[in-house]
């Protein structure tokens, strides 16, 4: 009787433990994206969830970046560029005339390709952000942010000694991680990387891959990437594009051992892209 009653009980925390976490952050609903004449999304729904890495998979041209660039509305910022369907964050329409498009990209940061520190010292880089918001009344509470979001971005034991030096000083793994501390320090919710690590050693990478599955437990990530091995040891969902479309999406170990679609295969086997 003990024994069946510890068993259910047993059933109920795994069950508990095991279920996934539903909550929606994002909401991308029939996203579509013009660059002047030229169509490169067709209508892609698809749901970021809190508190998991997403990534973004596909062959080349296929729409990633763009997808990835209608979250924060960078593609704003590219004249040819117009966006069409609807994207919400904590079901906000984020395309909504009343965003302030300099609090979205504080709510949901980006770290781009090639790491980009400003020619600034290391402190300064990740000080910028919320010195521009607002964020901090003191210099000691400037600091703290700066050692709080250098300690997330596991950098501040190599650079704790040396925040007037250049960040353009760094390496190249180290610079992107001061990258990923300067989007920190304006405590995003959502982390959007583009490619974090293609210009990474694969030492620095797996430092950068190691922080990725920390952050998660503080952000929401979505990440882009042509590396089927990062997406399968970083992300707990994967989408897959194909011409501009969103193929599948679902969890990671899902879409790697077995995919819905034959290109979600083909692209994982390596047969095309
Ligand atoms: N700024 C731009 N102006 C015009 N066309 C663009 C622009 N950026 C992207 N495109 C086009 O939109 C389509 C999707 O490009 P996007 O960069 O989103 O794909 P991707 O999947 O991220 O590619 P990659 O893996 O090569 O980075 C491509 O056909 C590309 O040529």
């Amino acid at each position: 009787m003990n024994i069946m009653t510890e068993k259910t009980l047993e059933e109920v925390v795994s069950s508990e433990m095991n279920k996934p976490n539903e909550a929606i952050k994002m909401r991308g609903d029939k996203v579509i994206v013009h660059y002047g004449e030229k169509q490169a999304l067709f209508g892609v729904d698809l749901n970021i969830r809190e508190h998991q890495v997403t990534a973004l998979i596909g062959p080349s041209g296929c729409g990633k970046s763009t997808f990835l660039r209608c979250l924060n509305r960078m593609n704003d910022t590219i004249d040819s560029a117009r966006v069409g369907g609807k994207i919400t964050l904590d079901n906000e329409d984020i395309y909504d005339p009343k965003i302030d498009v300099v609090e979205l990209r504080a709510r949901v940061g980006m770290v781009f390709q090639k790491p980009n520190p400003f020619p600034k010292s290391i402190y300064e880089n990740v000080a910028y952000g919320p010195k521009i918001h607002g964020l901090t009344r003191s210099k000691a509470e400037l600091d703290a942010v700066v050692e709080s979001s250098l300690k997330k971005a596991a950098l501040w034991n190599e650079v704790k000694d040396r925040l007037t030096e250049s960040g353009t000083g760094l390496s190249g793994g180290q610079q992107q991680r001061l990258c990923i501390a300067r989007a920190i320090a304006v405590s995003p919710e959502v982390i959007l990387m583009d490619e974090p690590c293609s210009a990474l050693d694969p030492i620095a990478t797996a430092k950068v891959e190691e922080l990725i599955d920390e952050l998660r437990e503080n952000y929401t990530i979505v990440i882009v990437t042509h590396s089927m091995q990062q997406a399968a040891r970083v992300s707990q969902r994967t989408a897959m594009f194909h011409l501009g479309y969103l193929v599948e999406e679902g969890p990671t170990d899902k879409m790697f051992t077995n995919p819905d679609d034959k290109r979600t295969q083909d692209y994982i086997t390596g047969r095309f892209g």
